[in-house]
């Protein structure tokens, strides 16, 4: 018995009988319940220690990469493609032929591990649902390990939710889309649980416990012999990617299964990585299904790969969108790459929603998903994500019609054309203007967020848009970087520079909107006052946080029993 089990430490007698049996090394710091205890089983928290034994080096040497790059951009040094990896770019190889399971990827549903969503998403009629632990989940240690116990009870079938209020009851329907999880970033730690004393690799941990408590079913009942799939977020380099393909073979031998078996889809959605999409997938062929367009996060990295060069200062963030040239750039390149090597080059997220009491309004922003879907089938993408289910058949429809009867396009758009994209173009400076209302819209919906990921929800609408903890991250830089350069505000005739002085009022003003649009009582309720000392200081910082949540993360931290050491 390891030092996991409180009742060692800190409980009392009779408590006893509650705790989590860990190995030797893990110590559980996360509140017992008898639930989490069926996936915090021994065998499955070895696996994860094993994990984080082998890698955590490999994965603190990746790190110090990104630190080092970051440096040299900071010195004034552009992304670009490596001349020692051009061997791989220039070589003719493929990547493993694609699951039958997952060919047609038309049209695929996101979401946070939670229950209903779990059930709604996998009944949606989406071909495949990408469960997620990243952007669209705050990372609570409740919400991770129910996370778990949901998704094993999908994969199992045997998952129901039944709904009080609406005295409504939900399962799984007999034809469900195929599901993908998204763990956390390489970034991110787990501080409930402690290996040899130090706070576990956040992504280790997701992706431990669900593969080991679904590999075989998974692979019977949804994978037809192959899985689980997973996508992998945020990654810049591809030391990261072979990091993951060295965990998927682990957990292939550990699980006895063929080496391959595991599926993965590598996000683009940091600048560096667009230069690396051939190295990362070559460090993955064996392990590939391809590759997806995370324009939000990829927008934030713009912003963050360039925090010191104010000559590449954004627009208001309504303007960067998929037709600005470097952005269409990424996503062309990403189409050529992914044909080239045999696997799915995916589309992205718009942000519209469904607009329930405007029937006017809700139009409008179907057109607008219609517009951005067409935009990518044409293109060359092979499927598209849809963050809600009432998008699902416009998304569909789409690529259905403009597709033929292929279930993706690998062979039929090979996008020769894009193989003269430049660096250039890759890195080209978005056009647009910089207003006092994309200053006020930023605020106001970074602080909404993050009041609202404090409280335990990592993806809202607000105003009429999906707002999870990518979009929050283009609010927050985008305010950080017009502060310290004093940006000009054009775009709306005001002409006024960005100086602490106005940021104060607009955070003063947008509080006060906030009070007045969520109403008094639940403005009181909430964290907002919380989020917004978190998210103001986070834009007047002298240097740019690394990423707004591991920032916050402090915040969601409680350890058990309660004073033992609340925060890490
Ligand atoms: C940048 C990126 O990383 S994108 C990927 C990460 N982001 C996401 O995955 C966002 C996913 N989407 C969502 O979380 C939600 O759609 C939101 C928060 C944007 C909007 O949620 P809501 O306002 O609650 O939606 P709404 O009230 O219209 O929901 C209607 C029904 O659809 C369901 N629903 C909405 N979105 C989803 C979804 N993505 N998956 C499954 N079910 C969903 C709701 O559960 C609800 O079901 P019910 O009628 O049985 O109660
Ligand atoms: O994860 C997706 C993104 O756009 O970011
Ligand atoms: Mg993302």
């Amino acid at each position: 018995m390891g030092l996991a089990t409180y009742e060692n430490h800190y409980a009392p007698p009779n408590m006893k009988k509650f705790g989590y049996d860990a190995p030797e090394g893990v110590e559980i710091r996360g509140r017992y319940d008898g639930e989490f205890a069926v996936i915090l089983t021994k065998d499955a928290l070895q696996f994860v220690a094993d994990l984080q034994r082998e890698f955590r080096n490999r994965i603190k040497y990746a790190m110090e990469c990104r630190k080092e790059a970051k440096r040299r951009y900071s010195e004034g040094a552009l992304p670009g493609f490596d001349p020692a990896t051009r061997y791989i770019r220039e070589g003719e190889w493929t990547c493993v032929p694609v699951p039958p399971a997952v060919a047609d990827r038309k049209v695929e549903i996101t979401g946070p591990v939670e229950r209903k969503m779990i059930i709604n998403a996998l009944n949606s009629g989406a071909k495949v649902f990408m469960a997620d632990f990243e952007d669209a989940l705050s990372p609570s240690w409740e919400n991770l390990m129910r996370g778990q116990v949901n998704l094993k009870d999908a994969v199992d079938g045997t998952i129901t939710f039944h709904d009080k209020v609406r005295n409504r009851v939900y399962k799984l329907n007999n034809q469900t889309a195929k599901l993908f999880v998204r763990p956390r970033g390489w970034h991110l730690p787990e501080a409930h649980i402690l290996i040899d004393g130090e706070p576990a690799t956040g992504c280790l941990v997701d992706f431990g416990l669900y593969f080991y408590h679904n590999h075989a079913a998974f692979r019977r009942i949804q994978g037809a012999g192959f899985g689980p799939f997973f996508y992998l977020p945020k990654m810049e380099n591809s030391r990261e990617a072979k990091i993951w393909n060295c965990v998927f073979e682990k957990a292939e031998k550990m699980a006895g299964i063929e080496r391959g078996s595991i599926r993965a889809t590598v996000l683009i959605e940091t600048l560096p990585a667009v230069f690396q999409m051939n190295e990362i997938l070559y460090e993955l062929r064996d392990h590939s299904v391809g590759l997806n367009c995370g324009r939000w996060d990829y927008i934030f990295s713009y912003v963050k790969t360039f925090q010191a060069h104010p000559d590449r200062l954004l627009p208001d963030r309504v303007q960067v969108g998929m037709t600005q040239h470097f952005m269409k750039s990424y996503s062309d390149l990403l189409i050529w790459t992914c044909h080239r090597r045999g696997v799915h080059a995916m589309g992205g997220m718009a942000a519209q929603i469904p607009i329930r009491d405007d029937p006017e309004a809700n139009n409008e922003a179907l057109e607008l998903v219609r517009k951005d879907k067409l935009r990518e089938v044409r293109a060359g993408h092979d499927g598209t994500w849809a963050a809600h289910p009432g998008l699902i058949p416009a998304c569909m429809e789409v690529f259905s019609n403009n597709m033929g009867n292929t279930p993706n396009q690998i062979q039929s758009m090979k996008r020769e054309d894009a193989s003269t994209i430049t660096e250039e173009d890759l890195l080209q400076r978005p056009r647009g203007s910089r207003s006092l209302e994309g200053l006020r819209l930023n605020t106001r919906v970074g602080i909404q967020y993050l009041a609202a990921w404090l409280t335990g929800t990592g993806s809202v609408p607000l105003y009429n848009l999906m707002e999870d903890a990518a979009t929050a991250e283009i609010s927050r830089v985008q305010n950080w970087q017009w502060l310290k350069y004093g940006v000009e505000l054009d775009g709306d005739g005001v002409g006024v520079k960005v100086n602490n002085d106005l940021f104060g009022k607009v955070v003063e003003e947008e509080m006060a909107r906030i009070e007045r649009e969520v109403g008094k009582e639940k403005f009181k309720r909430g964290m907002y006052k919380e989020a917004c000392k978190i998210f103001a200081r986070q834009c007047t910082a002298p240097t740019l946080d690394e990423f707004l949540t591991l920032n916050a993360y402090d915040n969601i931290v409680i350890h058990h029993p309660m004073g033992s050491s609340s925060r890490l």
